[in-house]
């Protein structure tokens, strides 16, 4: 699968925990690496048939009958059928915190060491098991933590996005193999049209590639969740909003006039999405320093966030609304609401009464579904892809705007190279460390 990376013989043994560390029944110890078939042999005796769950007590030395330190169901995974390609091995033990200590010693003194975050699925991905993207997704699939993040996450791991990408790559190879054939008969008979059926080609390609980044960064929001600010005059009732929609008392409520100063975040999932809340200061001039700086923070929340739930009371309404805010009127048991404000339709609710609450969440989770919807089967996910999938944009464009063959051909090579770069096949060692540095350890 992978050309340069596939080939690492004899990595030593690593292990670690796949389970995690609040309490439990079973803990999980995985070991992976050359020399496993011996460190397997001295805790437990003898190799197990591969793949099959068998009951062993473990030894710190079966030979000698040394330290009896568990039963465990324990699992044979000779190279290289295993998640890392690897000789492997796992051991389910009883998850108490010495059964563990005392295994991990053993494994160490048989000559294994602790994993490093990622290492097993980095493993995985130097053995040409997985692609980079696919072990992104692996990464994302362990976070996830919203029906949409594990539903992308897994399509991911599943080569959704490799498909495309290694789909790109092959055609560009098919162009660039046609480009140089250019160049090197540039006076033989090629049929006149291939010139024509190349820049084509390229055009296409390129255009793909433009409508997979033109995607509003759907599968970014996805991953990483949204973020809705809510902003408006002090007493508008946003706390009171907030409270309402994480349903807990999260922040402070109260009759005076300036009550929030830092801003209050909560997660919460509409739509199958993360959305993370964030409360703000109310917006006013005012002399208090510690105040100003919260209608700074607020300020700042407003620009960075997806969007803006503009607040405000009933009795008092704004002279404008902010463009592309989602303008909330409450407190309409006071005061009725208008129907619209500048020409905007605005959504009367009352905190107290709970009149127009549901429809409110309506609004906010279709505004989610709007900002997360897409059509393309695979969206890009990270920061990472999306500067790969430009560059190579980039590559095309120039190498349909310059006469010259054979710069032509450099910069389809380029643009080889990007692709190359998304799934991990080419120039990607100074990238590995950030991405599997962001695994838990044991994955
Ligand atoms: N009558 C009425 N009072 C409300 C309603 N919603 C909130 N309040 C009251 O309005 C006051 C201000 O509410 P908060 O939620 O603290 O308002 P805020 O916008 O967070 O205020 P600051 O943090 O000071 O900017 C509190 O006394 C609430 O009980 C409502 O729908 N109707
Ligand atoms: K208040
Ligand atoms: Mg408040």
């Amino acid at each position: 699968m992978q050309s340069i990376t596939n080939y690492h013989p004899g990595l030593p043994p690593i292990f670690a925990l796949a389970t995690g560390s609040s309490r439990a029944a079973i803990a999980i110890m995985r070991v992976s690496g050359d020399g496993c078939a011996d460190i397997l042999t001295r805790l437990a005796g003898r190799l197990p048939l591969p793949r099959r769950a068998v009951l062993r007590s473990l030894w710190r030395d079966a030979a000698s009958g040394t330290d009896h330190l568990d039963d465990a169901l324990v699992l044979w995974f000779p190279a290289p059928r295993s998640y890392t390609g690897e000789d492997s091995f796992e051991l389910h033990l009883h998850a108490g915190p010495a059964v563990i200590t005392a295994v991990a010693d053993a494994l160490v003194e048989a000559g294994a060491r602790p994993a490093e975050p990622g290492e097993f699925t980095r493993r995985a991905f130097m053995h040409g098991r997985i692609d980079l993207t696919e072990a992104e997704g692996i990464a994302d699939l362990i976070a996830a933590e919203t029906e949409a993040q594990r539903r992308q996450a897994l399509s991911q791991v599943d080569g959704a996005l490799s498909t495309l990408y290694r789909e790109w790559a092959d055609r560009l190879r098919v162009v660039l193999a046609r480009q140089e054939a250019l160049i090197d008969f540039p006076d033989e008979d090629l049929p006149p049209d291939v010139e024509a059926g190349l820049l084509a080609e390229i055009a296409s390609l390129r255009d793909e590639i433009g409508a997979h980044l033109a995607d509003g960064s759907r599968g970014e929001r996805i991953r990483r969740g949204i973020v809705f600010a809510i902003a408006g005059p002090p007493n508008a009732g946003k706390s009171s909003l907030l409270n309402w929609l994480a349903e807990r008392d999260a922040a402070i409520v109260s009759p005076i006039a300036g009550t929030t100063r830092d801003a209050v975040e909560i997660a919460i999932i509409l739509a199958d999405v993360k959305v993370t809340l964030v409360d703000t200061a109310g917006l006013r001039e005012t002399s208090d320093p510690v105040e100003a700086e919260g209608v700074r923070r607020a300020m700042f929340h407003v620009e960075h966030s997806d969007a803006v739930i503009q607040m405000f009371p009933a009795d008092d309404l704004p002279a404008c609304l902010l463009p592309g805010s989602i303008p909330v009127c409450n407190k309409i048991d006071l005061v009725p609401p208008p129907a619209v404000i500048s020409d905007t339709p605005v959504y009367g609710i009352s905190l107290k009464t709970g009149e127009g609450l549901q429809a409110l969440h309506s609004v906010l989770e279709e505004k989610t579904r709007a900002l997360t919807a897409g059509t393309g089967a695979a969206p890009l996910t990270r920061a990472r892809h999306r500067a790969a999938a430009e560059a190579a944009r980039t590559n095309l464009d120039e190498a349909l705007r310059v006469d010259w063959p054979e710069m032509r051909g450099e910069e389809l090579r380029l643009a080889m190279r990007s692709l190359g770069r998304l799934t991990g096949e080419v120039g990607v060692e100074d990238i590995l460390d950030t991405v599997f540095g962001q695994f838990c350890i044991g994955k």
